[in-house]
């Protein structure tokens, strides 16, 4: 990494500046099958930061488990996906949705379509997805009234509303769309109602850490009743107290189901 030229994509030996909320920044050396820890988790060099964008934001696998279980994904779905990115969410996808569903995913950068379509054979789950170097906003998915599910990570998913919509089954489906500003989830929610969505929310996930510790802290006297010294009982015990620290907004999960009708 020269500090003079700017580069796209992150790779071993860069030096990353880890973003991990208000005034939290971390410098790391990138090294393949190291891992960094942060209180929001573990970054796997490899699988989090190594082939992603300088810039990326990193969803995290609270996100994705919410993700999966809101657009009801199972064995079988078929599902609609825009941008690629690094793969990440869409490794998530394919674990949930295989053997027998597949993921159509939408990349229009050329060169992290292309790596994400090499990391999908190398990790041997190429026969579940098919990768399309396009504009979802202006040629969407690709396939039409097959999917499940559709879900958008793009600066503007409200442009894709209408793909999305036709990308779902005739018989309906669910459709979710991560942002990180509340802006960019007005305009989706006013997209989605004007194309006949119904059952919009929108959801952030922020985890609460507990710290769980053993204490020992001696019984108060509140008066036995009975005759002689109150005990002076200090059985341990555990105790959980939530940790001060606030962990730091990912970004808005915005739901929402199509109807048939
Ligand atoms: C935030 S990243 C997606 C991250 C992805 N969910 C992951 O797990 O890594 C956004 C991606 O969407 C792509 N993108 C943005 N607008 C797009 C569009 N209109 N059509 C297709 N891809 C788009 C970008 O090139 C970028 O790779």
């Amino acid at each position: 990494m020269s500090f003079v030229a700017y580069e796209e994509l992150i790779k071993e030996g860069d030096t990353a500046i880890l973003s991990l909320g208000h005034g939290a920044m971390v410098a790391v050396r990138v090294q393949r099958g190291a891992q960094t820890q942060t209180r929001h988790g573990v970054l796997r060099h490899s699988v989090d930061l190594i082939g992603r964008p300088f810039g990326s934001k990193i969803l995290y696998s609270t996100d994705i488990a919410l993700i999966t279980m809101m657009l009801e994904l199972r064995p079988g779905s078929v599902v609609c996906e825009s941008g690629t990115g690094s793969g990440s969410v869409s490794h998530a996808i394919i674990r949930t949705i295989a053997p027998t569903g597949h993921l159509h995913t939408v990349e229009f950068h050329q060169q992290r379509a292309e790596k994400a379509r090499e990391e999908f054979q190398e990790h041997r789950v190429g026969r579940w997805v098919t990768v399309r170097t396009q504009d979802v906003c202006r040629s969407g998915f690709g396939v039409s009234h097959v999917a499940d599910a559709v879900f958008l990570d793009i600066p503007s998913p409200w442009e894709a509303v209408g793909h999305a919509w036709d990308a779902l089954k005739v018989e309906g489906g669910r459709f979710c769309s991560f942002s990180p500003c509340i802006e960019q989830v007005q305009r989706t929610c006013q997209a989605l109602a004007a194309r006949g969505f119904s059952e919009l929310s929108t959801l952030e996930v922020l985890p609460q850490v507990y710290n769980v510790r053993t204490v020992s802290l001696p019984l108060p006297d509140l008066g036995s009743g009975t005759d002689g010294p109150a005990s002076p009982d200090t059985s341990p015990f555990r105790s959980g107290t939530p940790m001060k620290e606030a962990v730091g907004h990912t970004g808005y999960l915005t739901f929402a189901t199509k109807t048939p009708g």
